[in-house]
């Protein structure tokens, strides 16, 4: 992804990695919510490791910035197998992966991110090393090319994924656990960055936690990144003191409203709602009249605004709710769709 990001952006950038790195739980008990796979997977690593074998392969799924990664290394952890990562786009050719596989030892994880977007040829190996533990590799070219097994030693991929219904189905079948995470609660999302705050020597209190909390748009990584923020702010204009006020004079600074909108959401959802009258209106008509391209507004603006029922996608176009112009302290014109 581009370095152009905004601080509501559920994915990563680069140079966001090492301050991420120091707040990932390293065990499966400091990992907060996300029961349902918690216990499925702590049943699976349990089991693997009481009958000495390699656990099964896992699938991972669900939005950007929920915690695969960090599955991912906690699993490696839990067995005690070095980590290994990559992912889809980073895999060209089928040649890399089997490097990578090659490499492997007995119980070690293979992490793939984006595994989606893994190349047909990469895929094919794949399927044969996760179920026979063995890579066929070509040697030669043209009609005197042979293909020599190579044997694997048992080791478990982790496959990550942001859209499972991508994946092709033999893909999908060979993986023994799916786990799919679900956006966090406003609790649980408390819970997450008090944790960080310690980690950061940060004096959080709990009203200001709970504030974070119900602006990250059920996003540890959101979460995480606004408290860097706030402590920013309570730093060079503060007491030092991450308390309620800081935090709300520190999101004001940032643009990030009290729903966890920024200032592209809130520009796109006020044109819907003033410029238009509530819509409906095309995608490129919006686009160019909030000043971005249509892929950022469909793919940045709209998912949010969408899950918070604020827009709509209708077939004439985008239309916004009436909770969008309540949002927005705004009056709902007469006859809009929502009209019963
Ligand atoms: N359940 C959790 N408890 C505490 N911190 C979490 C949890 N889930 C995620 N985090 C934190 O949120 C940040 C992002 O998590 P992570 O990188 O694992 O997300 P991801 O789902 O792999 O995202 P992507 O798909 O973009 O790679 C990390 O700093 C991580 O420590």
């Amino acid at each position: 992804m581009s370095e152009d990001y905004s601080i509501t952006d559920a994915e990563a950038p680069a140079t966001e990695r090492a301050a991420e790195a120091a707040l990932r739980p390293k065990v499966l008990d400091e990992f907060v919510g996300q029961e349902v796979v918690r216990t499925q997977l702590s049943l699976v690593l349990q089991a693997a490791i009481a009958r000495g074998a390699t656990p099964d392969h896992v699938l991972l799924s669900g939005p950007p910035g929920l915690g695969k990664t960090t599955l991912a290394m906690i699993i490696a952890a839990e067995v005690g197998g070095a980590l290994r990562l990559t992912s889809g786009p980073a895999i060209q050719h089928a040649g890399d992966l089997a490097a990578v596989l090659s490499s492997l030892q007995e119980g070690d994880v293979l992490f793939i991110d984006e595994i989606h977007r893994l190349a047909r040829p990469a895929e094919e190996m794949l399927y044969l090393a996760m179920e026979d533990f063995r890579v066929d590799v070509m040697v030669g070219k043209g009609p005197g090319a042979t293909s020599i097994p190579l044997p694997l030693p048992p080791f478990t991929v982790v496959g990550a994924t942001t859209r499972a219904g991508l994946l092709p189905a033999p893909l999908r079948d060979r993986f023994g656990f799916t786990g799919h995470l679900e956006f966090y609660s406003a609790d649980e999302l408390a819970q997450v960055v008090t944790r960080s705050a310690l980690l950061l020597e940060a004096d959080l209190t709990q009203d200001a936690a709970h504030e974070l909390a119900s602006r990250s748009r059920g996003t540890p990584r959101i979460a995480n990144r606004l408290l860097r923020r706030v402590q920013d702010w309570a730093q060079i204009k503060g007491t030092g003191v991450l308390d309620l006020s800081a935090a709300k004079a520190a999101l004001e600074v940032f643009e990030v409203d009290d729903l966890g909108l920024d200032r592209l959401d809130r520009a796109v959802l006020e044109l819907v709602c003033t410029r238009f009258g509530g819509g409906p209106v095309g995608l490129t008509t919006l686009a160019i009249s909030v000043g971005e391209e249509p892929e950022t507004v469909e793919s940045v603006a709209e998912p949010f605004l969408v899950r918070e029922g604020l827009l709509v996608r209708t077939p004439r176009g985008r239309a916004a709710t009436p909770a969008a112009f309540k949002h927005l302290g705004l009056q709902p014109p007469e006859n809009t769709l929502f009209d019963p």
